[in-house]
């Protein structure tokens, strides 16, 4: 697509300059060669995959947020292979350019790095997925190593992870003294065994920009600071659908409010019988 037609998209060769083929996690690793951020966000259906994609967002996340914002869930623990599966395939069918990455959900790879070849071959094989996500450091490296060995590519995740909220005793930031330095050894090891990227989430804003430094893999952050490579929100958070969001969203539009404005609207009419007329009716 030449610059005259992307009029809104910035010059960046992430977004949507591969004409026909989806970006893949060695665009990832030149991105960051060149110094050049980008963005991630979460889908869990296939039409607002369809507008990230559309608009040129490189890499989209099928969430185990999606126990939360889509399941009902008061944390991500509930959901299962089963439940992600059919979202991922949707997002998968609602976009053309952006990698699809499916998160592994709480107790689908911790046992074994067996069972996370297992999990891992469902998204890729029943659903398309293009990569997959877990959570955590050193316990899950022999898994991480196993998935590479397949072909699989992984994105880690650290810092705040929320398969262990019970352990953290609920959801609090991550990494503050002495355990940064854990934090920082976790990723250079998840680096050593083959992960293409790290989320950094609700960790400290200098940590983050350490861990960015001394990695050559680009780091995605979520509350970890402005020096990460790139940075991710789930959707419902940046479009304002969630009702207390964290302090590290950005509300981009209020979504709740113009839904509710619309929808009330549509009930006003059809109880004052303004809506359906002629137009949108057979004769
Ligand atoms: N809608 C949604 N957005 C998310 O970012 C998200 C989910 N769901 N579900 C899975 C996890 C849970 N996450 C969360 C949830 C709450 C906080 C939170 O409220 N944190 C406190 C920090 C407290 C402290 O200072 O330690 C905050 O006030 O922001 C953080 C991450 C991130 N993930
Ligand atoms: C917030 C991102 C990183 C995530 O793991 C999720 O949406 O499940
Ligand atoms: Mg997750």
């Amino acid at each position: 697509m030449s610059s005259a037609t992307s009029v809104s998209s910035p010059s960046t060769k992430l977004y949507g300059g591969q004409a026909g083929r989806r970006v893949t996690v060695r665009d990832l690793a030149a991105a960051k060669e060149r110094g050049e951020r980008w963005p991630m966000v979460t889908a869990y259906d296939a039409m607002t995959a369809h507008v990230f994609d559309s608009a040129g967002i490189p890499v989209l996340l099928v969430g185990d947020s999606a126990a939360m914002v889509v399941y009902g869930y008061d944390s991500t623990l509930p959901v299962s292979v089963d439940d992600l599966l059919p979202l991922t395939a949707a997002v998968v069918r609602g976009s053309s350019r952006a990698l699809v990455v499916a998160d592994l959900p709480f107790g689908s790879y911790q046992a074994s790095p067996q069972q996370a070849l297992e999990s891992a071959a469902r998204f890729m094989k029943e659903a398309g997925a293009h990569a997959v996500k877990l959570e955590g450091g050193h316990r899950v490296l022999p898994q991480v190593e196993a998935l590479v060995s397949a072909g699989i590519p992984v994105m880690a995740h650290l810092g705040l992870t929320p398969q262990s909220v019970n352990v953290f005793g609920g959801y609090r930031v991550q990494g503050r003294g002495q355990s940064g330095d854990e934090l920082m050894a976790d990723a250079k090891a998840l680096e050593h065994a083959g992960a293409f990227s790290v989320v950094l989430e609700c960790v400290p804003a200098e940590l983050a920009k350490r861990v960015t430094g001394s990695l050559s893999i680009p780091t995605i952050g979520i509350g970890a600071g402005p020096d990460c490579d790139a940075q991710v929100l789930v959707w419902q958070d940046l479009m304002g659908l969630t009702e207390r969001p964290a302090k590290f969203v950005k509300k981009y539009f209020d979504l709740a409010g113009e839904m509710d404005r619309a929808v009330r609207a549509f009930a006003d009419e059809v109880t004052t019988g303004a809506f359906p007329t002629a137009e949108h009716s057979y004769r």
